[in-house]
């Protein structure tokens, strides 16, 4: 039998799939751009996203979640809708490429910002998500964790106008920022807690060396 079959079927292209995730304010954005070069650099290709969006429908319903008062469930149901077709039109085709996929948020911001913050039931939430997608979970979700005074000055001193959850109170961050670290307590593996209450360099510093620890051969 031809040598070269044998190996290529022995394993098929698979990407890698890195979550970031944190209070409104951490600090996720610049950071998502710093880990996409320090990937590509490498060679890989890289697809980067957020949630809600990544897909025209999920963008447009990000713009009804960020802005149009919802029932809870209602909101919970819209981002795995969301979720769900970004898996379909983008994460599932790209790590089945073998592409990478460096997304802003995945399931670990609904059950922070929907169970944590606004009480939406467990089993409801985990209905949800063995729905929209049983086996698939991110290789790795750096958590950038910080108190929610500090997150709060960050969005004031951007001074974009607050959407619907950055309008919360500080009591929500305080529960959405628990949920986040249950979270990491039942995962450890997965996901990394952060310190981002440092300067931008440092916290740089930690996820390349985190990324390169637990991804990179
Ligand atoms: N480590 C940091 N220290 C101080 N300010 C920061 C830091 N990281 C980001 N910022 C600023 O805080 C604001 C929110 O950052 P951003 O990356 O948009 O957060 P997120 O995407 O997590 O909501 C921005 O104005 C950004 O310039
Ligand atoms: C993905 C997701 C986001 N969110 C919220 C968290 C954020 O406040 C908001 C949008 O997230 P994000 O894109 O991080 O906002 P920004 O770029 O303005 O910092 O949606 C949920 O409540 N549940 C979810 O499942």
């Amino acid at each position: 039998m031809n040598e070269n079959v044998l190996n290529r079927g022995e394993h098929p292209p698979c990407g890698r799939f890195i979550t970031f995730e944190g209070i409104d304010g951490a600090g996720k954005s610049s950071q998502i751009a710093a880990v996409a070069a320090l990937l590509r650099a490498r060679g890989i290709e890289v697809e980067q996203s957020r949630e809600p969006g990544g897909t025209p429908l999920g963008e447009s319903l990000r713009e009804l979640l960020l802005h149009q008062p919802m029932h809870l469930e209602t909101e919970a149901m819209l981002m795995f809708a969301a979720r769900r077709e970004h898996l379909a039109a983008r994460i599932e085709p790209a790590l089945a490429a073998g592409r990478w996929v460096v997304c802003d948020r995945f399931s670990d911001a609904t059950f922070a910002y929907q169970v944590g913050g606004r009480g939406l039931a467990r089993d409801k939430f985990e209905a949800l998500e063995a729905w929209v997608h049983p086996r698939l979970q991110p290789d790795l979700t750096l958590l950038f964790d910080l108190p929610p005074e500090t997150a709060a000055a960050r969005v004031a001193s951007a001074g974009a106008d607050p959407d619907r959850f950055e309008r919360e109170r500080r009591d929500f961050f305080v529960r959405v920022r628990e949920a986040y670290l249950e979270r990491a307590r039942l995962a450890p593996q997965r996901i990394r807690v952060v310190d981002a209450d440092r300067a931008p360099e440092a916290i740089r510093a930690d996820i390349e060396r985190v990324v390169r620890e637990t991804l990179l051969p």
